[in-house]
């Protein structure tokens, strides 16, 4: 974080981070972080500690400093949001020293899954620890697996979230994200994607713990297999049947004509699917969805834009799904834009470009390639927007900023996640989508590759790689890990579009 203006100090003592949240936050980063105090009274802020409500609106604004030194005493080792995700990305090893004094916990955490994946404090590793001391454990997890996180908060104000954000969050997490529901993606087996599959030998090197995760190795019989899904957990087929599926829950809306809740009027009109393959999860993209040209697509989706004003022969050809890997869940979309939004998003990404950073440690060796942020006003920009949230189902405000990227010959995105820690869900809500929409062919080099998956997709103009980010838990999916392998011959432009388990706020607007 830096300040960009001389004056920064001073606004920031006068009360402007607050009263002019979007130009301090941009303009002053270093002192509004640095203001981070209270400005409700002392009495209410300790209250809101007291009751375990910082995560609450009126919290993350007025009671920062108080909240902030109550998070940092509950969180004996781990000393920044972003540590569980570090520790996923390899960080414990390639930053040792850093990591044992501000990310202890986590990495310890992801010793002992690396040892026992399914023991119980690996299966604790995303807890959010302010939430979960206030999680009554036996109450909460009881009405979660009733459903009550969602059917309570329509009429009482999501009391349940606020007691049981834990419960709610590891059991439901589709209540504390509200996100909606939609059917499964069709199987599309004649689609033509190059994708190449690696020689599954490289399991060996990949080490028997992402073998236990799920990557297809030959000596792992799929019976030897841990089942990561096989918890009560919202959408596990094996366990408690969950909403929006269950009757007992359905029933309580039955009555009601028009839910006062818009996220919860599309979600009651999901059709009930009675199988249980159905019921697998409330983040599958929409996978049921027909090859249809983008002109057919529901108002804004379909929103088209072209030189002519209108779309042209090409731009009409349906979109088509290629399903790549069912587990993790990876799929092409092919023609997801038109030849002339791809020109578009690279000539308005052009004068942006400046070289990626990373979460944590900004321009740094794991990407050398360029990046730009889109802003959403563009039509085009819009138009893809649009399409992203109908795809995937989730509301557009979930989705973050789209961000084109560049690479040089040579320019390379090392392997890593897209996803976040899980407690950053409390905020702004996890990554549970990546589109990567490819702009152009590239001459030669360029794949995304999945080392865990012993797979990697060339980039095909036009067409988006669509992957969930996290298991149909909520919790993020190792086995995800990505990379931008550098083009040999041409440069690779794409599009990042991430969607988010809640819409974006803090920080974000
Ligand atoms: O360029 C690619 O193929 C991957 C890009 C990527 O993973 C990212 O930007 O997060
Ligand atoms: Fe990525």
């Amino acid at each position: 974080a830096r300040d960009n203006d001389a004056n920064c100090a001073h606004w920031a003592e006068i009360g402007e981070c607050d009263k002019n949240p979007k130009f301090m936050q941009k303009e002053c980063a270093k002192s509004c972080s640095m203001s981070e105090r209270d400005t409700a009274d002392q009495a209410e802020c300790s209250r809101l500690v007291k009751e375990g409500r910082c995560h609450a609106d009126v919290a993350l604004v007025r009671c920062r400093a108080s909240c902030y030194t109550a998070l940092k005493a509950n969180l004996t080792e781990d000393l920044e949001g972003n540590c569980f995700y570090w520790a996923t990305d390899g960080e414990c090893e390639s930053n040792r020293e850093w990591m044992a004094t501000s990310c202890r916990r986590s990495c310890e955490l992801l010793r002992s899954c690396g040892v026992a994946p399914e023991s119980k404090p690996c299966a604790r590793s995303f807890e959010c620890p302010l939430a979960r001391d206030r999680d009554d454990a036996d109450k909460c997890a009881a009405a979660a697996r009733r459903g009550e996180c969602r059917a309570r908060d329509i009429w009482t104000g999501q009391v349940m979230l606020e007691r049981c954000p834990y419960s709610c969050a590891i059991l439901d997490p589709a209540s504390a994200s509200k996100t909606v529901t939609r059917p499964k993606m069709k199987h599309a087996p004649h689609m033509d994607a190059r994708v190449r599959r690696h020689r599954p030998s490289r399991c060996h090197h990949i080490g028997l713990r992402h073998a236990l995760l799920g990557a297809q190795c030959p000596n792992v019989p799929p019976s030897a297999l841990p089942n990561l899904t096989s918890q009560p957990r919202l959408g596990s087929a094996e366990g408690v049947p969950m909403l929006p599926y269950d009757d007992a829950v359905d029933e309580r809306y039955t009555g009601a004509d028009l839910d006062p809740v818009p996220w919860r009027r599309r979600w009651r009109r999901c059709p009930r699917v009675a199988s249980a393959h159905a019921r697998l999860t409330p983040r599958v993209l929409h996978d049921e969805l027909p090859d249809v040209p983008l002109s057919a697509l529901p108002s804004k989706a379909a929103k088209l834009t072209s030189a002519a004003g209108r779309p042209s022969e090409a731009d009409l050809r349906p979109v088509r799904v290629q399903m790549i890997s069912e587990s993790p869940r990876v799929r092409v979309l092919h023609n997801f834009v038109t030849e002339y939004e791809a020109q578009k998003l690279i000539e308005l990404a052009g004068p942006h470009f400046h070289r990626s950073s990373t979460a944590r440690a900004g321009a740094d060796d794991k990407r050398t390639s360029n990046s730009a942020t889109l802003a959403s006003g563009d039509p085009v920009v819009s138009a893809v927007r649009h399409r992203i949230a109908f795809y995937c189902g989730y509301p557009e405000p979930n989705l973050e900023p789209l961000q084109a990227v560049r690479y040089h010959p040579g320019e390379f995105y090392k392997p890593h996640h897209d996803y976040y820690n899980a407690c950053e869900t409390w905020m702004n809500g996890n990554r549970h989508f990546t589109f990567l929409i490819y702009l152009n062919d590239v001459d030669e080099g360029g794949e995304t590759g999945f080392p865990r998956l012993n797979i990697s997709v060339t980039p095909t103009a036009y067409s988006a790689l669509v992957f969930n980010d996290v298991l149909d838990n909520g919790e993020p999916d190792e086995r995800t890990l990505h990379e931008g392998v550098p083009p040999a011959r041409g440069i690779k432009y794409a599009i990042n579009g991430w969607v988010r388990s809640k819409h974006l706020g803090f920080g974000y607007q």
